[in-house]
């Protein structure tokens, strides 16, 4: 008995071992090549090559024979055990559908209706896809023990399948059919001429995705991958779209293709802007949703794919040589916000050159995106802190006239002139703050999911069972607790400092005088007490 005990805890350690050491490989592999692969074709910029009856169609080369191909997949076709009713989407790796049991076969399912996830059939791919599926299953057993605050907010998944294709498997992921994306309720208000989300339908929105933010990290994970077509929000008695059939189009297929493509390419719900009215207080239930691209929170980021649009992610994500942490979340959610409540992109960057009529043409480069991005977050957050200015050097960024940029930034007047009509003085100093907190550049200093939550902006749409947990947070988030996860976070990021002064020794331009000096640079690389930032907020918004 004794003997198998200490052979289960020396392959529990062995394993342990074995986990770690393929982690720091994978980290330093990662760290060499700083190799990412951008996917990012079709969702968040025009569709470089459009269907001519729809551009939010896939594309006909994503299906065909080879690797990272989609099943072709048909209405009323059967799928493992479900019946396939309806299309709700695709990404980049798979194509969604709605779908019901088929006859005779029986699940107990915790919800109304179905959504089966066809991944493609490309080997690298399917390793994320079992992670996300694992995961997934993983976290909706998953409990705190303290209510679950949040956690209804995550994608629910419940079964895993594989169906053959003609060159390999597809991994099918069931799940819970929830509902558009918010991508759909944004469209829905620039068409409509609104261009923005009602503010407290944007704080809910926001409170609900920081909430699942918090349960997510809180149980070890980061999503990596925020942005609105990811998340779904939750409609009762939901029903796909249109299911509209139509033809492929030859002309934009290769001819040997031809015979594993579908007669017919379905349209989705996300056509449609006629269906649905925008969202309210009431019936908005976000959902986040697509964890292909989920991390461990203590194991260093596998940068591979990447598919968030470029104008959301954060200066770690953008620079060279930088951990890759939560904190990536929590900028993605602030650029959502603010595109919520004012209807214009935080940072816009044009992912794809255009040509002499203004159409796309081929994408930019990363270092051509980067170079646009990171001035764009100068401007409008202003100076960041010495050791980022270090890694701009030498990430061969354009040089920046650093004197030129205030130290607080632009933000407080980009607030003012994209605010809503309605948002008085107080809200938009509220708002900012909120976003200043989120949007820290030293990551190490940036609020968490569980910090922003109990945020001032929210506090117009809490309900009761909201401040009872906030209560409970605000306990547990004692000064002490914040004060040592600063200092881990600090030990945490040497290793990957150090590396990156070892990788390239430059000389760098002395730091800026008004770095340290000036108030708003303190508020923006978040070491100043809350009531600092309070202040400097109030004065700029002249409010008592
Ligand atoms: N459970 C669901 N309920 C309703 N619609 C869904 C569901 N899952 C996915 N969709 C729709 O399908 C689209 C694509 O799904 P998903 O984002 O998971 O695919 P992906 O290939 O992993 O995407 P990405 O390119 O972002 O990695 C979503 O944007 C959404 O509109």
């Amino acid at each position: 008995m004794a003997n198998s005990v200490q052979e289960e805890c020396c392959t529990g350690i062995s394993n342990g071992l074995r986990r770690q050491a393929r982690s720091l490989w994978e980290a330093a592999f990662e760290f060499r090549n700083n190799k990412e692969i951008d996917f990012s074709y079709s969702k968040c910029d025009p569709h470089p090559f459009p269907h001519p009856e729809s551009d939010r169609l896939e594309h006909c080369y994503k299906y065909g024979k080879g690797s990272g191909k989609f099943y072709p997949v048909l209405l009323e076709q059967k799928l493992g055990d479900y019946v396939v009713k309806a299309k709700l989407g695709h990404g980049n790796f798979a194509s969604v559908w709605q779908c019901v049991l088929d006859e005779g076969k029986e699940r107990d399912l915790p919800y109304e209706s179905v959504a089966v996830k066809v991944c493609t059939n490309s080997k690298k791919d399917s390793q994320d896809d079992v992670t996300e599926a694992k995961v997934l299953m993983k976290l909706g057993k998953r409990s705190d023990g303290n209510g679950d605050f949040g956690k209804k907010h995550l994608q629910k998944v419940d079964e895993c399948f594989r169906v053959p294709g003609y060159s390999g498997d597809h991994f099918c992921i069931v799940g819970e059919a929830i509902g558009p994306s918010l991508d759909y309720y944004l469209n829905l208000v620039e068409k409509q001429g609104l261009g923005h989300f009602d503010t407290e339908v944007s704080k809910k929105v926001t409170f609900q995705l920081l909430s699942s933010a918090t349960w997510l990290h809180k149980a070890g994970y980061g999503h990596g991958d925020i942005h609105p077509h990811n998340i779904l929000m939750k409609e009762m008695g939901f029903k796909a779209g249109t299911n509209a059939k139509r033809p492929i189009c030859i002309q934009n297929t290769k001819p040997e293709d031809v015979p594993y493509m579908p007669p017919y390419l379905v349209s989705c719900i996300d056509d449609d802007l006629t269906v649905r009215t925008p969202l309210t207080v009431e019936n908005c239930d976000a959902r986040l949703a697509d964890f292909g691209q989920t991390f461990k929170k203590n194991h260093p980021r596998r940068l591979y794919k990447m598919t968030t649009p470029k104008g959301n992610r954060s200066p770690e994500w953008v620079l060279k040589h930088t951990p890759i942490t939560i904190g990536i979340d929590i900028w993605s959610i602030a650029c959502i916000a603010y595109r919520m409540t004012t209807g214009k992109h935080l940072m816009f960057v044009e992912e794809r050159y255009k040509d002499e009529e203004g159409k796309y043409t081929q994408k930019r480069t990363k270092a051509d995106i980067n170079n646009d991005h990171m001035p764009m977050m100068a401007e409008l957050l202003g100076t960041p802190p010495a050791w980022m200015i270090r890694k701009w050097d030498i990430s061969g960024l354009p040089k920046m006239d650093w004197k030129s940029i205030t130290p607080e930034g632009a933000l407080h007047e980009r607030i003012m002139q994209d605010r809503p009509a309605n948002m008085t003085n107080a809200q938009a100093a509220l708002f900012e703050d909120f976003m200043r907190q989120a949007l820290t550049w030293d990551y190490r200093y940036r609020a968490t999911a569980a910090e922003l939550i109990q945020h001032d902006w929210f506090k117009s749409i809490l309900s009761e069972k909201d401040k009872l947990h906030l209560e409970k947070l605000a306990k547990s988030t004692s000064r002490c607790s914040k004060a040592f996860t600063k200092i881990t976070n600090e030990v945490k990021s040497w290793p990957g400092r150090l590396m990156s002064l070892c990788i390239k020794k430059k000389e760098y331009e002395s730091q800026p005088d008004t770095e340290v000096k000036a108030l708003g640079s303190r508020l923006i690389q978040g070491t100043s007490s809350e009531e600092t930032n309070k202040h400097f907020i109030a004065k700029a918004f002249q409010i008592d």
